[in-house]
């Protein structure tokens, strides 16, 4: 046999674990994965990758699991400016009497770059690599992302009635034709519909997306049953459950992805499993806007796809995908009555190789195998809430704080080093959200008797 040519790498990681989150391959003890133009190789037992690769630089992590970088599937980044802006209140109170006429008052483009800086700084330092956004001038979030060399999907805002962005249904429709052509095959960027709900999405919008999509063919994502309140309006208004209503204007199918669903009878059920529609569940803003529990347990028996979001951190108030899949696996356990539902290892799936399925990434992204894009993080696993350590899925979803995140590659590209930012001034932002701070200061708040 002759010998096997080695391979060249710019980085070899030698890890004390390697979850690959693919479904043939069991968590790897001492192996070492490597990057190369981007990409991975690998991974390999220690030894053997020491004699398969010629690597420019070497990083040994000795009590450290590698995964794939999080993947954050449902954001409003943006509104991380509005962070504790309008906290204990319920869904439609909190969007009427506090969340659009505070956009109305102080959403620009540069309020949506600035806060978006700001969220992408702390999804970064706790090992989120893509997210997708939804927010109210995706243009300069496209920006903001090239600059901090994360991976996003933007949802392009669809409403009827005005935003800033658009003056209505139709003329976003238009800026999303010009912005997916400036995007078009974005190594970092990729673009899908957000009509907003189905309570701000009328009969003729639908059909005028339908129509618009057939030509541009991007994904969609949009909130879909977040209350019990917009189910029941729905059926006064239209007759049917808006996910009845979705389908039958044909919205529905892989490319559509439903954010919450916190009701679900068995048609809706069958409806969302026959069609492939993918579920983004976000746990933490649910709870928190007292809006319902997405049945993940129910949905996944039944072969939906369900990937994990935080929501925008006015609703959560976070952006932290550790915490939030901690939540979800808790919850699923309480809301099925079972504590076998979701278990760490399907947990830390939904928040990776599932969320790049519902993005339509699964092909490159959310595992560590050869071949993918090389996104990955490094959790140190050596802390006093880690150990002892007899599963490191099990401490990673159960007892790890995302603090114990230490490098973040997106792209082969170092964005996190021991725990900091590379090549982003922290200080420079706090600066600027504490100005913001002062404009939008609510009155009464803090101190003010309850
Ligand atoms: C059209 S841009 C997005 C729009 O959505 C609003 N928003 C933020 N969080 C939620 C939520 O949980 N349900 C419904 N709408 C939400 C945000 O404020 C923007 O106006
Ligand atoms: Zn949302």
């Amino acid at each position: 046999m002759p010998p096997i040519a080695p391979l060249d790498a710019d980085l070899l990681i030698e890890a004390r674990w390697i979850l690959p989150m693919n479904e043939g391959l069991p968590v790897l003890e001492n192996h070492a994965i490597a990057i190369e133009s981007g990409r991975l190789l690998g991974p390999w037992p220690i030894d053997e990758a020491h004699k398969r690769v010629v690597a420019k630089r070497k990083l040994r992590l000795k009590n450290h699991a590698l995964l794939p970088g999080l993947i954050n599937a449902h954001n409003h980044a943006g509104m991380s400016l509005m962070r504790g802006y309008a906290d204990d209140l319920p869904l439609m109170t909190w969007l009427n009497e506090h969340i659009w006429p505070a956009e109305a008052a102080h959403v620009t483009p540069d309020f949506v770059a600035d806060g978006t800086r700001l969220a992408m700084a702390e999804m970064l330092l706790s090992g989120t690599t893509t997210f997708s956004d939804m927010y109210l001038a995706p243009e300069p979030v496209a920006v903001a992302v090239e600059q901090f060399g994360m991976r996003a999907q933007l949802c392009t805002p669809l409403i009827d009635f005005p935003t800033p962005w658009a003056s209505d249904f139709s003329a976003g429709l238009e800026r999303t034709v010009a912005l997916s052509g400036r995007y078009h095959n974005h190594p970092m960027i990729n673009l899908a519909y957000g009509p907003h709900a189905p309570y701000t999405v009328g009969d003729d919008s639908l059909a005028r997306l339908i129509e618009a999509r057939a030509q541009l063919g991007l994904p969609i994502q949009m909130h879909v049953h977040e209350t019990a309140d917009e189910v029941e309006q729905a059926l006064s208004k239209h007759g049917k459950r808006p996910i009845r209503r979705l389908y039958e204007a044909g919205l529905l199918g892989p490319h559509f992805q439903a954010v919450h669903v916190t009701q679900v009878d068995d048609e809706d059920l069958t409806i969302l499993s026959d069609s492939d529609t993918h579920v983004i569940h976000c746990p933490q803003s649910n709870l928190k806007l007292a809006s319902g529990f997405c049945p993940v347990d129910r949905l996944q028996s039944a072969g939906v796809n369900v990937a994990l979001g935080t929501d925008g951190a006015a609703s959560n108030n976070d952006l932290d995908m550790f915490d939030e899949l901690k939540s979800a696996a808790l919850i699923a356990k309480a809301v099925s009555g079972d504590a076998a539902a979701l278990p760490a290892m399907a947990a830390l799936a939904m928040a990776t190789r599932d969320g790049a399925k519902a993005l339509g990434m699964s092909q490159r992204r959310g595992q560590l195998v050869e071949g993918f894009d090389a996104d990955l993080i490094a959790v140190d696993l050596d802390a006093i809430n880690t150990l002892p350590l007899h599963h490191p899925a099990s401490a990673i979803v159960y007892a790890m704080h995302s603090r114990q995140v230490s490098h973040v590659w997106i792209n082969g590209k170092l964005r996190v080093d021991e725990g900091q930012l590379v090549d982003i001034d922290i200080n420079e932002l706090k600066r600027m959200a504490h100005a913001y701070q002062q404009t939008m200061s609510l009155p009464g708040q803090p101190g003010e008797a309850p």
